[in-house]
This record gives structure tokens, sequence and C-alpha cells, in this order.
């Protein structure tokens, strides 16, 4: 059984090859990379308002926004769903302090 955010990164992958005039997706993909990156950047802002301001409901509107548009960008650039969960696993049971440290 797969949840709400696998199936959207599926639908997402589909719209690879969809035609841009019948996808809202597919005409951000041919946009580019670049272009899908902004977009995720104007999601991340509105819902940083959001949350500043503190109406739960359009934090929720605009955090799915956030989502579907990270996914879009990660998808421009050949990054799977997959590949973030793998990565999180990859960071169970450390703590979040040797993840800054290691980065250093
Ligand atoms: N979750 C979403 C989703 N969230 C937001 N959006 C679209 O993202 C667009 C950008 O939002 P904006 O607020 O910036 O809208 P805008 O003002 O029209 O954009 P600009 O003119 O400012 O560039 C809007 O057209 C929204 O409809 C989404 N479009 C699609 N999905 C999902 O993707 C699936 C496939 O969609 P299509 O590719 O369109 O078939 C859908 O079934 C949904 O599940």
């Amino acid at each position: 059984m797969t949840n709400a955010l696998d199936r959207l990164a599926a639908t997402i992958e589909a719209r690879k090859s969809a035609a841009p005039d019948e996808s809202w997706t597919a005409r951000l993909l041919a946009a580019g990379p670049e272009k899908c990156a902004e977009k995720f950047g104007e999601e991340a802002v509105e819902a940083i308002i959001e949350a500043t301001k503190g109406d739960r409901d359009r934090l929720t509107a605009e955090a799915a926004d956030v989502l579907y548009h990270l996914l879009v960008m990660l998808a421009a650039r050949d990054v799977s769903l997959a590949d973030v969960l793998a990565e999180l696993a990859r960071r169970e049971g450390t703590s979040g302090l040797d993840e800054k440290a290691a980065r250093q």
C-alpha cells in the first residue's frame, strides 16, 4: 500500500512524458530545473509567512504546496523520493549534533 506522498511522486515521474498543455507538472518540468527550483523557493517563502502568522489551515495548505514543489524540483534533477527517504533512514539513530559536526 502506498501513501499520498508516494502516489504524488509517481504521478510527477509519469508527467515527465506528458504534454505541457495537459498538465501543470509537465509544464513546470518542461521549463527546466531552475524554474522548478524558483517555484519551490516561492512556495517555501509562502509557507514561512503562514508559519509566522500562526493560521494552522493556511500553513497546512502551504506545506502541501511545498511538498509538491519539492518533489517536482527533485524530479527535474532525477532525484527520487526513495533517494531522499534512504538518506533520512541513514541518519536514523544518529544525533542531529553528530550530523552537524560531520558537515563541518
Ligand atoms: N499537488 C499539486 C499542486 N499543488 C500546487 N499545484 C499547482 O501549482 C501551481 C503554482 O501555484 P501558484 O500559487 O504559484 O499559482 P500561479 O499563481 O498560477 O503560478 P504563477 O503564475 O505565479 O507562476 C498552481 O497552478 C497549482 O495548481 C499543484 N499541481 C499539481 N499537484 C498534484 O499533481 C498532480 C498532477 O497535476 P497535473 O500535472 O496538473 O496533472 C495533481 O493531481 C495533484 O495531486
